[in-house]
C-alpha cells in the first residue's frame, strides 16, 4: 500500500503542482492518475520514487515513510516506465532489460536469462533480443520498457504516460497486455495518463486531478461514470459516459430469447406456419454455432443464402455495452449470444438489453456493492 498523506509540491518559482493530495494506493491493483496537462500527475508519480521531494506531507509504502528508506533501496522496489520507453540506444534489447538485475549484482548469465523470460512475458519475439532499440517499432519499444521495469520483480510499478506515443490500435494491445501481466503478477501499479478512456480501461481505481494538483474524485471507473463528483469530472469524462458505463455491466443475467433459434435441418415449413413465423430466425449448425438469419417466408433451406449473423457476444465475458452494440449492428435488431465455445445461447434485442440495464441500475440503487461488474471485453 502506498499512502500519500496531505502531500503538496511547490516548485522554486512558486508553482503549486500538487496541493494537499491524499490518496491510498492499494497493493495488487492499478491506480490511475488522470487529468489535464499540468495538473501535477508526473510530479505526484515522481514524489513516490523520490525523483522529486514533496514540500510537505508524507508518503508511506507499507507503513514506512519513504524518506526513511535509502533512496536506492526505494527505487529498486519500484519499476519505472516512461513515454517513449527511454531505452539505452547503445544496448541490445536483452541488455536493456537486464540493466537493473546487473546493477543489483546478478551474473550476466542470470540477468540475461531473466531478461529472456521477461521478453516472453511481455509478448516480444525472442529473435529481437540482439536488436537495438532503433530496430524496433514504438509499441515494441514500450514492451521492452515494461519488461525492463519488471526485471528485478519490484512490488511497485510506476508508469508515466507509457503508451501515449503509439497509435490507438497498438495502444489498445499494450493496455490488454498490461492487464494480462497484472493478472499474473499482481503489482501495485500507479499509472499516469491524460486520457480518460485509458484510465477507465485499465484502472481498478482512478484519481482525477484538476489543475493545481487538487484531487477532484477518486473512485472505481464504473462509479466515476455513473456518479461524477462535479461538473469538471463530468466534462472530463466526455459526452457518452452513459454508454461507456455499460462496459461495467455483465451480460450474465440477460433474459435471452431461445424461441427463434433452430438447428439446420429443422422443419422450416412447419415453423413458417406457426404464429410469429414471419419473424427472422437464427439457423445454427449441428453443434449449435450460428450460421445466419433466415426469413422463413422466402428462405428455401439453402445455408449459402442465409443473411450473415454478424458478430456475436459471449455471455458473462462481454459487457452490456458489447451486447447493445451487437444488437444495434444486427440486421434483425437481435444480438446473438454465445457461450465460450461459440454455441448460441439465445438472442437479445435492444429492449432486452435496456431491461437488463434498468435491472442493474435498480440493483445498484438497492445495494451499491451489489452490481455485477466485468473487467474484460469492454
Ligand atoms: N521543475 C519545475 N519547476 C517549476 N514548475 C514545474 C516544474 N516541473 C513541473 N512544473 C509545473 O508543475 C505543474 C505540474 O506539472 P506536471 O508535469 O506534474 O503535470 P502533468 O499533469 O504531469 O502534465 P502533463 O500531462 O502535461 O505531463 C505544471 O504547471 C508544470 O509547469
Amino acid at each position: 500500500m502506498i499512502a500519500i498523506e496531505d502531500v503538496s509540491k511547490r516548485y522554486a518559482d512558486g508553482t503549486v503542482a500538487v496541493d494537499r493530495l491524499s490518496l491510498q494506493i492499494p497493493n495488487h491493483s492499478i491506480t490511475v492518475l488522470v487529468g489535464p496537462s499540468g495538473c501535477g500527475k508526473t510530479t505526484t508519480l515522481r514524489m513516490i520514487n523520490r525523483m522529486i521531494e514533496p514540500s510537505s506531507g508524507t508518503i508511506r509504502v507499507n507503513g514506512e515513510d519513504i524518506l526513511r528508506k535509502p533512496v536506492n533501496a526505494l527505487r529498486q522496489s519500484m519499476g519505472y516506465v516512461i513515454q517513449n520507453a527511454g531505452l539505452f540506444q547503445h544496448r541490445t534489447i536483452l541488455d536493456n532489460i537486464a540493466t537493473v538485475p546487473r546493477l543489483l549484482g546478478w551474473s550476466k548469465q542470470r540477468a540475461r536469462a531473466r531478461a529472456a523470460e521477461l521478453m516472453e512475458r511481455v509478448g516480444l519475439d525472442p529473435a529481437m533480443a540482439r536488436r537495438y532499440p532503433y530496430q524496433l517499432s514504438g509499441g515494441q519499444q514500450q514492451r521492452v520498457g515494461v519488461a525492463r521495469a519488471l526485471a528485478a520483480d519490484p512490488p511497485i510499478l510506476l508508469m508515466d504516460e507509457p503508451f501515449s506515443a503509439v497509435d490507438p490500435v497498438v495502444r489498445r494491445g499494450l493496455q490488454e497486455e498490461l492487464l494480462r501481466i497484472q493478472g499474473e503478477l499482481g503489482k501495485a501499479i500507479v499509472f499516469v495518463t491524460h486520457d480518460m478512456d485509458e484510465a477507465i480501461t485499465i484502472g481498478d481505481r482512478v484519481a482525477v486531478l484538476r489543475t493545481g494538483g487538487k484531487l477532484a474524485q477518486f473512485a472505481a471507473p464504473d462509479e466515476l461514470l455513473s456518479a461524477p463528483a462535479d461538473a469538471f469530472v463530468e466534462e472530463f469524462l466526455g459526452g457518452d459516459r452513459g454508454i461507456r458505463g455499460l462496459s461495467f455491466l455483465s451480460t450474465r443475467d440477460l433474459a435471452l430469447d431461445r424461441s427463434r433459434v433452430f438447428p439446420v435441418g429443422s422443419d422450416w415449413q412447419q415453423l413458417a406456419g406457426k404464429p410469429g413465423g414471419t419473424e427472422p430466425v437464427l439457423v445454427t449448425d449441428a453443434d449449435g454455432k450460428p450460421l445466419g438469419w433466415a426469413d422463413l417466408t422466402v428462405w428455401a433451406g439453402d445455408v449459402q443464402a442465409l443473411e450473415p449473423h454478424g458478430q456475436a457476444f459471449e455471455v458473462g465475458k462481454d459487457s452490456l455495452r458489447v451486447a447493445l452494440d451487437r444488437a444495434v449492428l444486427s440486421p434483425t435488431g437481435q444480438a446473438v449470444a454465445v457461450d465460450g465455445a461459440g454455441r448460441v445461447l439465445g438472442l437479445a434485442g435492444q429492449e432486452t438489453v435496456a431491461a437488463a440495464i434498468r435491472a442493474a441500475r435498480q440493483r445498484r440503487a438497492a445495494d451499491s456493492e451489489g452490481v455485477s461488474t466485468v473487467k474484460a471485453s469492454r
